[in-house]
Protein backbone atom coordinates (compact mmCIF):
# COMPACT_ATOMS: atom_id res chain seq x y z
CA UNK A 1 0.00 0.00 0.00
CA UNK A 2 3.01 2.36 1.15
CA UNK A 3 6.17 1.60 -0.19
CA UNK A 4 9.48 3.89 0.28
CA UNK A 5 12.55 3.15 -1.37
CA UNK A 6 15.82 4.64 0.12
CA UNK A 7 14.29 8.16 1.14
CA UNK A 8 16.96 10.71 1.97
CA UNK A 9 15.73 14.12 3.44
CA UNK A 10 17.70 17.42 3.92
CA UNK A 11 16.53 20.53 5.57
CA UNK A 12 19.35 22.84 4.92
CA UNK A 13 21.69 20.62 3.62
CA UNK A 14 21.09 19.14 6.79
CA UNK A 15 20.64 15.55 6.28
CA UNK A 16 17.45 14.86 8.26
CA UNK A 17 15.99 11.13 6.96
CA UNK A 18 18.96 8.63 5.33
CA UNK A 19 17.73 5.74 3.45
CA UNK A 20 14.23 4.84 4.86
CA UNK A 21 13.00 1.89 3.29
CA UNK A 22 9.40 0.65 4.56
CA UNK A 23 6.80 -1.57 3.11
CA UNK A 24 3.76 -1.09 4.80
CA UNK A 25 0.45 -3.27 4.08
CA UNK A 26 -3.07 -2.58 4.18
CA UNK A 27 -4.90 -2.48 7.63
CA UNK A 28 -1.85 -2.52 9.58
CA UNK A 29 -1.08 -0.28 12.73
CA UNK A 30 2.29 0.99 11.72
CA UNK A 31 4.60 2.91 14.73
CA UNK A 32 7.47 5.11 14.62
CA UNK A 33 9.30 5.28 17.90
CA UNK A 34 12.70 7.26 18.67
CA UNK A 35 14.16 10.14 20.70
CA UNK A 36 13.22 13.85 19.85
CA UNK A 37 14.45 15.43 16.79
CA UNK A 38 15.55 12.05 15.28
CA UNK A 39 13.05 12.46 12.12
CA UNK A 40 9.92 11.14 12.81
CA UNK A 41 7.82 14.05 11.97
CA UNK A 42 9.59 14.55 8.96
CA UNK A 43 8.55 11.45 7.58
CA UNK A 44 5.13 11.76 8.29
CA UNK A 45 4.94 14.81 6.41
CA UNK A 46 7.46 13.27 3.61
CA UNK A 47 4.19 10.98 2.94
CA UNK A 48 1.26 13.57 3.26
CA UNK A 49 3.64 15.64 1.11
CA UNK A 50 4.12 18.56 3.60
CA UNK A 51 7.26 18.26 2.15
CA UNK A 52 8.25 17.14 -0.94
CA UNK A 53 10.56 14.34 -1.13
CA UNK A 54 13.76 15.30 -2.45
CA UNK A 55 13.81 12.57 -4.89
CA UNK A 56 10.02 9.95 -5.95
CA UNK A 57 10.49 7.18 -3.69
CA UNK A 58 7.58 6.93 -1.99
CA UNK A 59 4.51 5.02 -3.45
CA UNK A 60 0.61 4.81 -2.84
CA UNK A 61 -0.73 1.99 -4.16
CA UNK A 62 1.64 1.77 -6.61
CA UNK A 63 2.08 5.43 -7.79
CA UNK A 64 4.38 7.68 -6.92
CA UNK A 65 2.41 10.07 -4.75
CA UNK A 66 4.01 12.93 -6.38
CA UNK A 67 1.43 11.89 -9.14
CA UNK A 68 -1.42 12.78 -7.48
CA UNK A 69 -3.72 15.41 -7.47
CA UNK A 70 -4.30 16.93 -3.77
CA UNK A 71 -7.71 15.86 -4.11
CA UNK A 72 -7.26 12.15 -4.76
CA UNK A 73 -4.34 12.43 -2.33
CA UNK A 74 -6.80 13.48 0.46
CA UNK A 75 -8.83 10.55 -0.90
CA UNK A 76 -6.48 8.27 0.41
CA UNK A 77 -5.00 9.78 3.33
CA UNK A 78 -6.10 11.68 6.10
CA UNK A 79 -3.25 13.27 8.85
CA UNK A 80 -4.11 14.31 12.46
CA UNK A 81 -0.52 16.60 13.04
CA UNK A 82 0.86 17.69 16.48
CA UNK A 83 0.19 21.43 15.29
CA UNK A 84 -3.27 21.10 14.19
CA UNK A 85 -4.41 24.67 14.94
CA UNK A 86 -7.86 25.81 14.74
CA UNK A 87 -8.95 28.90 15.63
CA UNK A 88 -12.20 29.99 14.21
CA UNK A 89 -14.96 29.18 16.27
CA UNK A 90 -16.23 26.19 13.99
CA UNK A 91 -18.84 23.68 15.44
CA UNK A 92 -18.16 19.90 16.02
CA UNK A 93 -20.25 19.34 13.17
CA UNK A 94 -18.63 21.99 11.05
CA UNK A 95 -14.99 20.63 11.51
CA UNK A 96 -16.06 17.18 10.59
CA UNK A 97 -17.59 18.25 7.32
CA UNK A 98 -14.36 19.66 6.34
CA UNK A 99 -13.14 15.74 5.94
CA UNK A 100 -15.93 16.09 2.62
CA UNK A 101 -14.30 18.65 1.22
CA UNK A 102 -12.91 16.02 -1.05
CA UNK A 103 -16.18 14.07 -2.25
CA UNK A 104 -17.86 16.56 -4.32
CA UNK A 105 -19.83 14.63 -6.64
CA UNK A 106 -23.70 14.54 -6.32
CA UNK A 107 -23.70 10.71 -6.05
CA UNK A 108 -21.19 11.37 -3.35
CA UNK A 109 -23.24 14.24 -0.88
CA UNK A 110 -26.20 11.73 -1.39
CA UNK A 111 -25.23 10.36 2.42
CA UNK A 112 -23.91 13.34 3.44
CA UNK A 113 -25.80 14.20 6.69
CA UNK A 114 -25.66 10.41 7.61
CA UNK A 115 -22.13 10.14 7.01
CA UNK A 116 -21.37 13.17 9.75
CA UNK A 117 -24.12 11.44 12.17
CA UNK A 118 -22.31 8.03 11.93
CA UNK A 119 -18.64 9.68 12.05
CA UNK A 120 -19.56 11.54 14.90
CA UNK A 121 -21.40 8.97 16.77
CA UNK A 122 -18.23 6.71 16.27
CA UNK A 123 -15.88 8.71 18.24
CA UNK A 124 -19.00 9.07 20.88
CA UNK A 125 -19.44 13.11 19.79
CA UNK A 126 -22.71 13.39 18.18
CA UNK A 127 -24.21 14.64 21.35
CA UNK A 128 -22.22 17.90 21.05
CA UNK A 129 -21.63 18.39 17.19
CA UNK A 130 -23.83 21.95 17.58
CA UNK A 131 -20.81 22.88 20.31
CA UNK A 132 -17.98 25.20 19.51
CA UNK A 133 -14.84 23.10 18.77
CA UNK A 134 -12.98 25.89 20.62
CA UNK A 135 -14.95 24.73 23.80
CA UNK A 136 -13.94 21.56 23.77
CA UNK A 137 -11.75 19.29 26.53
CA UNK A 138 -8.07 18.04 24.90
CA UNK A 139 -9.86 14.33 24.49
CA UNK A 140 -13.28 16.00 23.03
CA UNK A 141 -11.14 18.05 20.13
CA UNK A 142 -8.91 14.96 19.04
CA UNK A 143 -11.97 12.80 18.60
CA UNK A 144 -13.65 15.42 16.79
CA UNK A 145 -10.44 15.63 14.79
CA UNK A 146 -10.74 11.39 14.09
CA UNK A 147 -14.38 11.83 13.15
CA UNK A 148 -12.93 14.10 10.41
CA UNK A 149 -10.84 11.61 9.18
CA UNK A 150 -13.55 9.08 9.46
CA UNK A 151 -15.58 10.97 6.73
CA UNK A 152 -12.69 11.76 4.66
CA UNK A 153 -13.19 7.83 4.10
CA UNK A 154 -9.33 7.81 3.27
CA UNK A 155 -7.83 4.23 4.20
CA UNK A 156 -5.14 5.14 5.55
CA UNK A 157 -4.32 7.57 8.84
CA UNK A 158 -1.49 9.48 9.66
CA UNK A 159 -0.74 10.34 13.12
CA UNK A 160 1.14 12.30 14.65
CA UNK A 161 1.65 11.96 18.28
CA UNK A 162 -2.62 11.27 18.71
CA UNK A 163 -2.41 11.02 22.77
CA UNK A 164 -0.41 14.12 22.76
CA UNK A 165 -2.34 16.19 25.93
CA UNK A 166 -4.28 13.85 26.62
CA UNK A 167 -4.66 11.82 30.11
CA UNK A 168 -4.32 8.93 30.35
CA UNK A 169 -7.63 7.51 29.98
CA UNK A 170 -8.72 9.60 26.74
CA UNK A 171 -5.04 7.89 25.71
CA UNK A 172 -6.15 4.52 25.72
CA UNK A 173 -9.73 5.45 24.47
CA UNK A 174 -8.39 7.50 20.88
CA UNK A 175 -6.27 4.19 20.66
CA UNK A 176 -8.64 2.15 20.63
CA UNK A 177 -10.88 3.71 18.26
CA UNK A 178 -7.98 4.60 15.92
CA UNK A 179 -7.65 0.93 16.26
CA UNK A 180 -11.15 -0.11 15.44
CA UNK A 181 -11.20 2.22 12.13
CA UNK A 182 -9.84 -0.52 9.96
CA UNK A 183 -7.80 1.88 8.20
CA UNK A 184 -4.26 1.57 7.61
CA UNK A 185 -2.13 3.43 10.39
CA UNK A 186 0.88 4.90 10.76
CA UNK A 187 1.25 6.72 13.92
CA UNK A 188 4.39 8.53 15.63
CA UNK A 189 4.08 7.81 19.37
CA UNK A 190 6.09 8.55 22.21
CA UNK A 191 4.94 5.97 24.89
CA UNK A 192 6.66 2.99 23.92
CA UNK A 193 4.32 1.20 26.05
CA UNK A 194 1.09 2.38 23.93
CA UNK A 195 3.15 1.22 20.74
CA UNK A 196 3.65 -2.16 22.11
CA UNK A 197 -0.44 -2.36 22.86
CA UNK A 198 -1.66 -0.98 19.57
CA UNK A 199 1.32 -1.78 16.71
CA UNK A 200 1.33 -4.73 14.63
CA UNK A 201 5.08 -3.74 13.59
CA UNK A 202 7.28 -0.32 14.79
CA UNK A 203 10.08 1.22 13.04
CA UNK A 204 12.34 2.68 15.66
CA UNK A 205 14.25 5.61 14.41
CA UNK A 206 17.84 7.20 15.00
CA UNK A 207 19.42 10.21 13.84
CA UNK A 208 16.99 9.82 10.47
CA UNK A 209 17.38 6.66 10.05
CA UNK A 210 15.43 3.23 10.75
CA UNK A 211 17.91 1.39 13.49
CA UNK A 212 15.53 -1.47 14.19
CA UNK A 213 12.12 -2.62 12.69
CA UNK A 214 9.62 -5.47 13.50
CA UNK A 215 6.90 -6.56 15.92
CA UNK A 216 6.84 -5.17 19.09
CA UNK A 217 8.01 -8.18 20.69
CA UNK A 218 11.19 -7.49 18.37
CA UNK A 219 11.75 -4.48 18.35
CA UNK A 220 10.51 -3.70 22.43
CA UNK A 221 13.84 -5.14 24.24
CA UNK A 222 16.10 -3.36 26.99
CA UNK A 223 19.35 -3.27 24.60
CA UNK A 224 17.08 -2.04 21.56
CA UNK A 225 15.72 0.43 23.84
CA UNK A 226 18.59 2.17 25.67
CA UNK A 227 20.37 2.30 22.67
CA UNK A 228 17.37 4.60 20.94
CA UNK A 229 16.26 6.69 23.90
CA UNK A 230 19.81 6.39 26.14
CA UNK A 231 17.96 5.26 29.40
CA UNK A 232 17.95 2.11 31.51
CA UNK A 233 14.73 -0.29 31.38
CA UNK A 234 13.59 -4.17 31.75
CA UNK A 235 11.21 -5.09 29.83
CA UNK A 236 8.27 -7.43 30.65
CA UNK A 237 5.50 -9.37 29.32
CA UNK A 238 2.24 -7.83 29.88
CA UNK A 239 0.08 -9.85 32.49
CA UNK A 240 -3.12 -10.26 30.22
CA UNK A 241 -1.96 -9.51 26.55
CA UNK A 242 1.47 -10.53 27.04
CA UNK A 243 2.41 -7.40 25.24
CA UNK A 244 5.88 -6.13 26.07
CA UNK A 245 6.15 -3.66 28.56
CA UNK A 246 8.64 -1.31 29.75
CA UNK A 247 9.50 -0.44 33.08
CA UNK A 248 12.06 2.35 34.03
CA UNK A 249 14.73 1.54 36.35
N1 LIG B 1 11.39 23.31 8.84
C1 LIG B 1 12.53 22.97 9.45
N2 LIG B 1 13.62 23.77 9.44
C2 LIG B 1 14.78 23.42 10.05
N3 LIG B 1 14.94 22.27 10.71
C3 LIG B 1 13.91 21.43 10.77
C4 LIG B 1 12.64 21.71 10.15
N4 LIG B 1 11.79 20.69 10.37
C5 LIG B 1 12.50 19.79 11.10
N5 LIG B 1 13.76 20.23 11.34
C6 LIG B 1 14.80 19.53 12.10
O1 LIG B 1 14.80 18.19 11.68
C7 LIG B 1 15.03 17.32 12.79
C8 LIG B 1 13.92 16.29 12.84
O2 LIG B 1 12.71 16.95 13.21
P1 LIG B 1 11.34 16.16 13.41
O3 LIG B 1 10.30 17.16 13.76
O4 LIG B 1 11.12 15.29 12.25
O5 LIG B 1 11.71 15.25 14.67
P2 LIG B 1 10.80 14.33 15.56
O6 LIG B 1 11.50 13.03 15.66
O7 LIG B 1 9.40 14.32 15.06
O8 LIG B 1 10.91 15.09 16.95
P3 LIG B 1 9.88 15.24 18.20
O9 LIG B 1 9.83 13.89 18.86
O10 LIG B 1 10.58 16.24 19.06
O11 LIG B 1 8.56 15.72 17.69
C9 LIG B 1 15.12 18.19 14.03
O12 LIG B 1 16.47 18.39 14.35
C10 LIG B 1 14.47 19.50 13.57
O13 LIG B 1 15.04 20.59 14.25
Amino acid sequence: MIKIDDLDFKIENRDILKNINLNIKKNKFIGIIGENGCGKSTLLKNIYRSYIPQKNKIYLDGIEINDYSIKELSRKISVLSQNQKISFDFTVKEIVEMGKYNRSSLFEKKNYENDLDEALDKVGMKHLKSASFLTLSGGEMQRTLIARSIAQESKILLLDEPTNHLDVRYQYQIMDLVKKLDKTVIAVIHDINIASRYCDYIFALKNGKIEYEGTPEEVIDSKKIKDIFQIEVEVIKHPLNNKPIVIFL
